[in-house]
């Protein structure tokens, strides 16, 4: 299967498990959505696969297997991913941001867009250009002077995702990438996770957002407490007893 293949992965901290024997798949082309209540262990499923946190199980791209805890390796066959408080460089531009997607491949992020300021040969014109181009794409063409330090939240966010756009993923973890956009940003984030998943991107969506979830996603993945507890078509997923107890209180924008 081409895309990601998730099979028992299972990470603990100390004696507590974040996650439990979770199994998901993320084909190409298609959008999964990964939710559950706070603490459910959805960002430790992106820590997890991306080799950041220790974890034991099988993930697999595009079929080949993904060692765990080699950030590198993920990096290599083309996952890519967004941070739940968005990462960007304090001391660089929105448009050196974004160039950094470049250099995502050597894990030297921050020398390698530093040293780009030293280099004035074509391919460093191409680089920026395509950066721009990412910015435009998610809407932040207004950061490409700004410094991170100085880019508010959302700003934040936006140029985060154009470093991966740059990046070119196969696979695209996106931990709550809507969390701090107005309607008119989120808008076009949903039109972007299409406009990927039509290009044959695989996109795995945390997300809290009902209605977001619901309208970008092909299937849904519940957790709760480390495990899956239901998965399916996005408006069935809300119907289920124990997905409802799971978010009582939180079902108003549901339509349920
Ligand atoms: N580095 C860590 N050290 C210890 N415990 C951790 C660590 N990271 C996560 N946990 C714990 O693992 C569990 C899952 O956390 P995680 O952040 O993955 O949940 P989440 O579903 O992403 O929550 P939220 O929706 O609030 O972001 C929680 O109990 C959390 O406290």
């Amino acid at each position: 299967m081409s895309g990601l293949q998730v099979r028992d992965l299972s990470v603990h901290f100390g004696g507590v498990y974040a996650l439990k024997g979770v199994a998901l798949n993320v084909p190409s082309g298609v959008c999964v959505g990964l939710t559950g209540p706070n603490g459910s262990g959805k960002s430790t499923l992106v820590n997890a696969v991306t080799g950041v946190v220790d974890a034991r199980g099988d993930v697999r791209v595009d079929d080949r297997p993904l060692p765990l805890s080699r950030p590198g390796r993920a990096a290599r066959l083309g996952l890519r991913r967004t941070y739940q408080t968005p990462r960007v460089h304090d001391e660089l531009t929105g448009l050196e941001n974004a160039c950094a997607g470049h250099h995502v491949m050597t894990g030297r992020m921050v020398t390698g867009a530093l040293l780009s300021r030293f280099r004035s040969a074509r391919a460093e014109r191409d680089r920026r250009r395509d950066a721009m181009a990412a910015l435009g794409r998610v809407g932040g063409d207004s950061a490409a002077p700004v410094r991170g330090s100085a880019m508010p939240y959302g700003q934040r966010r936006l140029v985060e995702l154009a470093r991966v756009l740059v990046g070119e993923p196969r696979v695209l973890l996106l931990d709550e990438p809507s969390a701090g956009l107005n309607d008119v940003e989120t808008e076009a984030l949903c039109r972007l996770i299409r406009e990927l998943t039509d290009t044959g991107v695989a996109v795995l969506l945390i997300e809290h957002r009902i209605g977001l979830l619901n309208e970008v996603c092909d299937q849904l993945v519940v957790l709760e407490e480390g495990v899956t507890i239901h998965q399916g078509a996005p408006r069935d997923v809300w119907r289920h007893d124990r997905v409802r107890a799971a978010y009582i209180g939180d079902l108003s924008d549901a339509g349920a």
